[in-house]
């Protein structure tokens, strides 16, 4: 049986109280769609958000996690705080984080444990920037990323995989579909060859994913849904993502 889908959104540093709004749209809309989706706001906006969809039909996430249960690093927010707020996920290891902060594979790989500690599941991000591509580098960097942020204790069921050009974060740029599918099929070739249950891990593509392209990205083997970025701060322009992603 193929992995179930799951359509996840990155809000990223985007979103007020009002935009909660737009989660009960999107709930309202995509009420019967038969994949998973997932929406991962602000740190500010995750207990209201959990709150509004308590029915179940959308999951919320955090975007970021320390490896620590509990202590004294300010400003920091542990998985289990993050469980404890209504998350059901945490994306680990986003481009923007392992650039912004300096993340380490091994740092990503321990916040993914954190995660599985914690009893939630993480969206563990990889990519390859413009230059590694140009330099064909991609399929090592993937597998290198790969074997080092996805911890040993990673089974389909706690951990999703995203692949996410860094040329392609928000540029409107996306690779071609024999470059997704490249880098989809390795993937899971990496997966199956270290884990049990490799052939289920669910692999999103993430990178300028809007109601425009999602059909055709959706159509790629190995690709089992989307992390999106800013098509997911609407309603209006996740609702056909979804909907894109449920049709394929
Ligand atoms: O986490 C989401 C990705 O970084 C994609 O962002 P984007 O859809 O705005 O390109």
């Amino acid at each position: 049986m193929p992995p179930r889908k799951l359509a996840a959104g990155n809000w990223k540093m985007n979103g007020t109280l009002a935009s909660l709004a737009e989660v009960e749209t999107l709930m309202h809309d995509c009420a019967g769609a038969g994949v998973d989706i997932l929406i991962c706001p602000p740190a500010t906006l995750l207990r209201l958000m959990a709150e509004r969809v308590s029915a179940g039909a959308v999951a919320v996430g955090g975007q970021d996690c320390h490896a620590k249960e509990s202590g004294a690093h300010t400003g920091d927010i542990s998985a289990e705080q993050l469980r404890d707020a209504g998350a059901s996920y945490v994306i680990v290891g986003h481009s923007e984080r392992r650039a912004d902060h300096g993340e380490t594979d091994a740092a990503v790989a321990a916040k993914a444990v954190a995660a599985h500690r914690a009893g939630i599941s993480s969206v563990i991000c990889v990519g390859e920037t413009e230059a590694q591509r140009d330099a064909n580098e991609t399929l090592d960097v993937i597998a290198r990323q790969l074997a080092g942020s996805v911890p040993d204790c990673a089974t389909a069921a706690n951990t999703v995989i995203a692949y996410e050009p860094v040329w392609a974060i928000g540029t409107g740029r996306t690779p071609t579909n024999d470059q997704i599918a490249e880098v989809h099929a390795a993937m899971r070739e990496a997966l199956v060859a270290r884990f049990a249950d490799g052939a289920k891990f669910r692999l999103l593509y993430g990178g300028s994913v809007k109601p425009a392209n999602a059909a055709e990205i959706f159509a790629i083997a190995h690709v089992d849904g989307a992390l999106v970025g800013g098509a997911s701060l609407k309603a209006a322009d996740f609702t056909p993502i979804v909907r894109a992603l449920d049709a394929a």
